[in-house]
């Protein structure tokens, strides 16, 4: 098997990590990559805020002030949960989405362009030797808080933070779904 499937298969999402984050050479990569996702009409919707070092625990307080603003605020436990894993993690990109503003391409189709972009990321991280995490916690769908990290409130939509930064535990295997759970033949129809 190649290297390439090698990262591919043995990729697993890693929560807690620690210093030392991605260089600067490594997150050009990594940014690289995700500049690599298809994109339908060229809409290029890609919007990323870096986080860096002594910045990323404040993220917590940003998702607890627009829970309090929204009437709602994060049960205190998950508020703990967050500055614990927060404080170790060397960088969180934030990801948004900027749809086509002329509306020829549908918004679902941006939005899976930066999945797409998100994805190769996860992949670059891990390529790097890096474990990296997905989260739409810390209030990502709270009112206010796209705002607070920079995304325009009317054009851009936030979908959550990718934290990256080296394990801090080795990540051990994890079972994974068949594909013939998920796969299925179509044939044509025949003629009648
Ligand atoms: C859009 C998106 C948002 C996610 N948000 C969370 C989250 O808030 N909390 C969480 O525990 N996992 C979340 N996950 C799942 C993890 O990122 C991860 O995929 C999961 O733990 C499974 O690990 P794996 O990627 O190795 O299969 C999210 C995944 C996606 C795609």
């Amino acid at each position: 098997m190649s290297s390439f499937f090698d990262v591919l298969l043995g990729r697993r999402s890693v929560k807690f990590v620690q210093v030392p984050g991605p260089s600067d050479d490594q997150l050009d990569l990594i940014l690289r990559a995700a500049l690599r996702a298809p994109d339908h009409g060229a809409v290029k919707p890609w919007r990323f805020v870096l986080v860096r070092g002594a910045d990323v625990p404040a993220l917590v307080d940003v998702g607890v002030r627009a829970g309090i603003a929204a009437g709602n605020p994060l049960p205190q436990p998950k508020v703990d949960n967050a500055r614990k894993w927060l404080s170790k993690v060397p960088l969180v990109i934030a990801l948004g989405c900027r749809p086509d503003p002329a509306g020829r391409i549908p918004a679902d189709e941006s939005m899976l362009a930066v999945g797409a972009a998100v994805m190769n990321m996860l992949n670059a991280a891990h390529a790097l030797g890096f474990g990296a995490f997905w989260s739409t916690g810390l209030g990502t769908y709270l009112d206010g808080v796209g705002e607070a990290l920079g995304f325009d409130p009317l054009d851009e939509r936030f979908m959550g933070y990718l934290a990256i930064g080296t394990p801090i535990d080795a990540p051990g295997p994890v079972e994974r779904p068949d594909w013939r759970d998920h796969v299925s033949d179509w044939h044509a129809p025949a003629n009648t």
